[in-house]
């Protein structure tokens, strides 16, 4: 399965937030999203998942327009972790984590669904704290869940924002690989990444967006050259074999 994107513009409020912006991914690939703080990552994450209307351009899940598409069958296609999101009432974590399973509602058994609510709290190493209120888990742990109610939607495309930006750098490695471990599996990932050297590790492709623009795409190694990265984030790094660090500002920004 493939979801393009092609010339996206959109504006909120009157502020041009993208401007002529194609990306695609495909089922076996790890795409990162990578850029400084509005660049407009989280705004194009939400466009592919079809939650946010594009002014122009199109979007569209194998070949067909996401709007000629049941809401039920892109919600199966393609699985959203939202950037903050969570739940402000007190909830079971297996239940929070079971939310996953409603574009399948009414076509798989409960003990199926148990199933792989379990398998995908198991796979963030939250299982666990399946029968812990939701609310009284720490913002790390509460993370891990909420990747595995995105994980347990099954679907083909996981479209992740900031998966890791709340935990520690163990949770951080074991998500990583995950993503990774799920693209070789055959499905497909973007994830919003701000941690550029983990982008160039795992990420099989790295879009870089600064002011609502592609800077660059292409192999990590390639995408995330110093300049680029001077260019988009106004920092200097220090690189060795297999690793990029944010070393100094370069730029006032
Ligand atoms: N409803 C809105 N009205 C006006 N501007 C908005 C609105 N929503 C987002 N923006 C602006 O659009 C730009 C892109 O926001 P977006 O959340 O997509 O950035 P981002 O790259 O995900 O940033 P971050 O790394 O900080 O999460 C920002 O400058 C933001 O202020």
């Amino acid at each position: 399965m493939e979801i393009a994107a092609t010339s996206i513009s959109l504006s909120l409020n009157e502020t041009r937030v993208l401007e002529g912006v194609d990306i695609s991914v495909r089922t076996g690939e790890f795409v990162g999203l990578v850029g400084p703080n509005g660049a407009g990552k989280t705004s194009l994450l939400r466009v592919l998942a079809g939650l946010l209307p594009a002014k122009a351009g199109s979007v569209s899940y194998d070949g067909k327009d996401i709007a000629a598409l049941k809401p039920r069958v892109r919600a199966q296609m393609v699985a959203y972790l939202a950037q903050n999101d969570g739940a402000h009432w007190p909830i079971r974590v297996e239940a929070l984590a079971g939310l996953g399973r409603l574009p399948h509602r009414g076509r798989t058994s409960d003990e199926a669904d148990r199933a792989v609510v379990k398998r995908a709290l198991d796979l963030v190493g939250m299982a666990d704290f399946a029968a812990r209120g939701f609310d009284t888990l720490s913002g790390g742990e509460q993370a891990r869940v909420l990747l595995a109610r995105a994980l347990a939607v099954e679907a083909p495309l996981l479209l992740a924002d900031e998966p890791i930006s709340a935990l520690d750098p163990y949770h951080q490695l074991a998500i990583m690989e995950l993503l990774r471990e799920q693209t070789r599996a055959g499905n497909g990932v973007v994830a919003v990444l701000h941690d550029i050297g983990l982008a160039y590790r795992y990420c099989d492709r790295v879009v870089l967006l600064a002011k609502g623009k592609k800077l660059a795409e292409g192999r990590p190694e390639e995408v995330l050259s110093d300049e680029n990265i001077a260019t988009a984030y106004g920092i200097a790094v220090k690189r060795g074999e297999g690793y990029i660090l944010p070393w100094q500002r370069e730029t006032a920004r």
